[in-house]
């Protein structure tokens, strides 16, 4: 699906160091990393938001439709749900019908500060599915959620990757616990400058939770 080659990227400072890697369909991908390491830098080059970042770094990525879920939900406040995800090319009733799958069916008239922090995560959601995408781009989705309302959105997530196996999944977390949920692939993202220290497949349950137990024995993950 996506080939990445990046040379790295700089800042005032040089934050990511080379990276090379690939993407592929049906990959549910945890990126685990110390705060501030450069995840959303890394998640940002991957959707082509970089213009320091050359479209020869992600081969692929324009034959891929890619839907990213951003910390914040960025939707137009003075744009109605259904609005705000016409604005991406669908009819009304597909929009309504995308709101519907996030559990915000009859909604598509509200305005984004009518909704609470998790409904307007789900509707930034909806966005993203509107344009079924290939690949989507999760950061930080569980981010100030309550423990109930974070739990809804995963298993959101799970089952829309469910339903759509060839979709991919990259999703930036800094909790384990997500990681073991969600996760087939890890990428752990460290260093001066930052590159994957790994890049492991899990092919059956324990092997997430030595990885995820080799972190926490060393501090770096909670
Ligand atoms: N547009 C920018 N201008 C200047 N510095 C930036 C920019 N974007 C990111 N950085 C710097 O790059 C580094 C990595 O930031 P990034 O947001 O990618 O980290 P992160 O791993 O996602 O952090 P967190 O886990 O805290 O969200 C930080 O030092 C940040 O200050």
């Amino acid at each position: 699906m996506l080939e990445l080659h990046i040379a790295g990227r700089s800042f005032a400072r040089p934050v990511l160091g080379e990276i090379s890697t690939t993407v592929e369909p049906g990959n549910r991908i945890c990126l685990l990393g110390p705060s501030g390491i450069g995840k959303t830098t890394l998640l940002n080059a991957i959707a082509g938001l970089d213009p320091e970042v050359p479209d020869s770094a992600i081969m692929g990525r324009r034959q891929v439709r890619v839907g990213y879920l951003f910390q914040e939900h960025r939707l137009l406040p003075w744009r109605s749900l259904r609005a705000n995800l016409e604005l991406v090319g669908v009819s009304a009733r597909e929009a309504d019908e995308c709101l519907a799958r996030v559990g915000l069916a009859g909604y598509g008239g509200y305005l984004p500060d009518q909704l609470s922090l998790g409904m307007a995560r789900r509707a930034a959601l909806a966005r993203c599915l509107a344009i079924k995408p290939e690949l989507l781009l999760l950061d930080e989705p569980f981010a100030s959620l309550d423990p109930v309302m974070a739990g809804d959105l995963k298993r959101l997530i799970e089952g829309i990757l469910d339903a759509n196996p060839a979709m991919a999944m990259i999703c930036v977390t800094h909790d384990g616990g997500d990681a073991a949920t969600l996760a087939n692939r890890l990428w752990y993202l460290d260093g001066k400058p930052a590159r994957l220290q790994w890049d492991s497949l899990i092919e059956e349950p324990d092997q997430i939770v030595r990885l995820l137990a080799s972190l926490r024995h060393t501090g770096q993950a909670g």
